[in-house]
C-alpha cells in the first residue's frame, strides 16, 4: 500500500496557546482514515494544518511524497488535496449544477475520474436538485453538494471535517452511503468526527484525539468494541 499523506509531530498554536501537541498520521492510498475525537480535541485543527490554513509550529507534513509543511492551501489543492471544511461553504446564488461546474477541472496527472455525468449518478438526490439556488438547499443537501463539488476537482485525497454534524439522520445516512460508495471505488479519505457510529461502516482504521494528542489507533471494528476508549475519549 502506499502512504498518500503523512503527519509527523504535527505542533499548532493559535496566539500563545498550543492546541495540536505532536499529531503523528498516516493515510493509506484507497483507505478511508476517520479521526475522532470529543468536542474542541483538535480535529478541526488537525485538518485545517493539512490543508494549510493554519501553520505548523513544529512537525512535518507530507503529501504525495512531497514534503508540503509550508506550502500554502492552493498549492495543496493543485497537488490533489480537496478540503470541505465543517462550515459548508456553497455559492448561495447559484444551481447546485453551477457550483458542481465552477469546480470542475483536472486533477493531478490530468485525471478527470469525475463528471457531472458520474456526480449525478453518485448522488441522485443532487441531480433532483440540480436547478435548485444553493443557498436554499438543506444543510445535508449543502453537504452533499460540498463532497460532489470536492469530487469535481479530481482529488487524490478527500479531507472531510464533521461531514454529518447536526444533520437529520436520514441525510446522514445517505452521505454515509455515499462515503462508503466512494470508498468502494479506492477513493483516499480523512473524516474526521465526533460521531463514532458514523464513521464505523466508512472508516478501516481510526485515530482518537484528545486534548490535541493521537491517544489511541485502532481498526474501526476493533474501537466498536472497545469500551474502555470509548468511555474515556469518545463519550460514548
Ligand atoms: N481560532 C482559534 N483561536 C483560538 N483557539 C481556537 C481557535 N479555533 C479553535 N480553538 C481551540 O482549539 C481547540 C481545538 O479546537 P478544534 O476546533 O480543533 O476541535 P474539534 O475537535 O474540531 O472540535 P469541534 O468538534 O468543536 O469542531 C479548542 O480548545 C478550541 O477552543
Amino acid at each position: 500500500m502506499t502512504e498518500l499523506l503523512r503527519a509527523e509531530g504535527v505542533s499548532v498554536f493559535y496566539g500563545a496557546s498550543q492546541i495540536l501537541f505532536g499529531v503523528d498520521a498516516a493515510l493509506q492510498e484507497k483507505c478511508t482514515l476517520a479521526l475522532l475525537g470529543r468536542n474542541g480535541a483538535g480535529k478541526s485543527t488537525t485538518m485545517k494544518a493539512l490543508a494549510g490554513i493554519v501553520p505548523v509550529r513544529s512537525g512535518r507534513i507530507f503529501f504525495a511524497g512531497r514534503d508540503i509543511t509550508h506550502a500554502p492551501p492552493h498549492a495543496r489543492a493543485q497537488l490533489g488535496m480537496a478540503y470541505v471544511p465543517e462550515d459548508r461553504q456553497v455559492f448561495p446564488e447559484h444551481s447546485v449544477e453551477d457550483n458542481l461546474l465552477i469546480a470542475a477541472k483536472s486533477g493531478p496527472g490530468g485525471r478527470r475520474d469525475w463528471t457531472l455525468p458520474r456526480i449525478w449518478e453518485t448522488f441522485p438526490l443532487l441531480t433532483r436538485l440540480r436547478s435548485r439556488q444553493a443557498g436554499r438547499l438543506s444543510g445535508g443537501e449543502q453537504q452533499l453538494l460540498v463532497i460532489a463539488r470536492a469530487l469535481m476537482g479530481n482529488p487524490l485525497v478527500l479531507l472531510l471535517d464533521e461531514p454529518s454534524e447536526g444533520l437529520a439522520p436520514i441525510i446522514v445516512a445517505d452521505i454515509s452511503r455515499v462515503l462508503r460508495e466512494l470508498g468502494a471505488g479506492g477513493a483516499t479519505i480523512l473524516l474526521a468526527e465526533q460521531n463514532m457510529h458514523f464513521c464505523l461502516r466508512i472508516a478501516q482504521e481510526a485515530l482518537v484525539i484528545d486534548k490535541g494528542k493521537v491517544v489511541h489507533r485502532e481498526s474501526t471494528t476493533g474501537l466498536s468494541g472497545n469500551d474502555d476508549i470509548r468511555r474515556r475519549y469518545l463519550a460514548m
